[in-house]
């Protein structure tokens, strides 16, 4: 699995190995971000790459912010910087990125820095598995929202096509091959995977709107600053935002093969720092039971180790699957066997983000999905 080497560089310029060659080299820009500290988090831990060190890196040399030379000077959680066991963070070059070696990329970066960056490192025969939004929408309308810009349109619509969603509970078989992988945005995680199941037996009446009211901690906005992020203002609140245009709408429309009439969408600032709860209201086209939406989860999931679905009536909450890679489904049948309320959790940094990509990276490598992340 591993490439042969780097032949001509430096042994402490490059991803530093611990000798057994088995294992891919992998590497995380954008590591001084809250998606990319939780990558590093996993990586480091994950038993199938511990014979070699996954590379850290920041910001191009050239660029306006200084790289900082250790990741634990970033985020002390993960160890005492300068020390036998700290990982020094690169600065971005792809020069370097190929010299080590480095078979996967994770890019925990902005959507258009993603966008840029994914086929510059396929160009170099490096996989790419990206946490933004830039590759997530086939649809080009769907797209619009993110003001993308590509240097080389007719290569980007190429590499959209190819591109493939990376919610292994829908697309495990495309992920396996896939060169780049549009990791799922934390949202849609939730709505998504508490909806496919019955979506996709047909079950669900869209002559009634699905309803999905999604309420997230603040550390889903990412590490800068905002009026929005504030602690005066998200302290002690519950907001709604981004009413009718949030631009995680586009993953629904797509993922669920629903329209914009049959699927509505509204996110909350919630003041907790990680989690994400959605309730999502909707009416089956016949009466049932909950013995039977019970069984229809259970099948869908059998093979996800990462989605545990609760008995009726036992419904998810943060607390249980914050700091885990899980997302915990459950739902309420009403009384008339055809009133559904679904309710979702995941953490927004892990089964969000940084816990789906390494997922990801589980089945891109054939390994068991939930290595590294139980
Ligand atoms: N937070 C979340 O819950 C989720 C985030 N995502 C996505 O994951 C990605 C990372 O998110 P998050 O960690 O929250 O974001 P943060 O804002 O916390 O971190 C962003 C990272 O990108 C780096 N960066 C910013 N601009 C550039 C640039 N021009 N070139 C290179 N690096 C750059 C930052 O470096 P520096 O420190 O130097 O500024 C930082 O390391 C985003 O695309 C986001 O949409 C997806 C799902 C959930
Ligand atoms: C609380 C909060 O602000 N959440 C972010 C979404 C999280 C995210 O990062 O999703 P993408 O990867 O699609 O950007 C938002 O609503 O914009």
């Amino acid at each position: 699995m591993a490439n042969s080497g780097a032949a001509g560089i430096e042994e402490e310029d490059t991803v530093a190995t611990t000798g057994s060659n088995a294992a891919p080299r992998v590497a995380v820009a954008g590591v001084s971000g809250y998606a990319g500290g939780e990558l590093a988090r996993l990586l480091l831990r994950h038993p199938r790459l511990a014979g070699v060190r996954p590379a850290f890196l920041g910001r191009a040399a050239e660029s306006e912010t200084k790289s900082t030379a250790w990741l634990e000077d970033l985020h002390p959680q993960l160890g005492v910087p300068g020390t036998a066991q700290s990982n020094p963070v690169h600065p971005f070059s792809w020069e370097w990125l190929v010299d080590s070696g480095i078979e996967f990329l994770f890019l925990a970066t902005p959507h258009e820095q993603s966008r840029e960056w994914a086929p510059e490192a396929l160009k170099r025969g490096i996989k790419v598995i990206d946490l933004s939004g830039a590759w997530r929408l086939k649809d080009a309308k769907n797209r619009e929202v993110y003001h993308l810009h590509d240097a080389d349109p007719t290569q980007a619509a190429k590499l959209q096509d190819e591109a493939v969603y990376g919610c292994p509970e829908l697309h495990r078989k495309e992920i396996r091959t896939a060169r780049l992988v549009a990791n799922p945005g934390c949202y849609p995680t939730s709505v998504i995977l508490a909806l496919a199941p019955l979506v996709q037996a047909g079950l669900v009446d869209l002559s009634h709107e699905i309803i999905c009211d999604s309420k997230s901690g603040v550390s889903g906005a990412g590490k800068a600053p905002s009026a929005k992020t504030h602690f005066m203002y998200a302290a002690d609140n519950l907001s709604a935002y981004a009413v009718f245009g949030h631009r995680h709408t586009g993953e629904l429309f797509e993922q669920l093969h629903l329209n914009p009439d049959q699927i509505q969408f509204t996110p909350h600032l919630l003041p907790i720092p990680r989690g994400i709860l959605s309730t999502i209201y909707l009416r089956l086209k016949t009466a049932t039971t909950p013995e039977a939406v019970h069984q229809i989860l259970t099948n869908f999931y059998s093979g996800s180790p990462m989605v545990r679905v609760h008995p009726a009536q036992q419904l998810p909450q943060i607390q249980h699957i914050v700091r885990t890679n899980f997302c915990d489904v459950g739902f309420a049948l009403a009384k008339d066997g055809k009133r559904l309320i679904m309710v979702s959790c995941l953490d927004n940094l892990l089964k969000g983000a940084a816990g789906q990509a390494v997922q990801n990276l589980n089945v891109m490598c054939g390994w068991a999905e939930e290595e590294g992340l139980l």
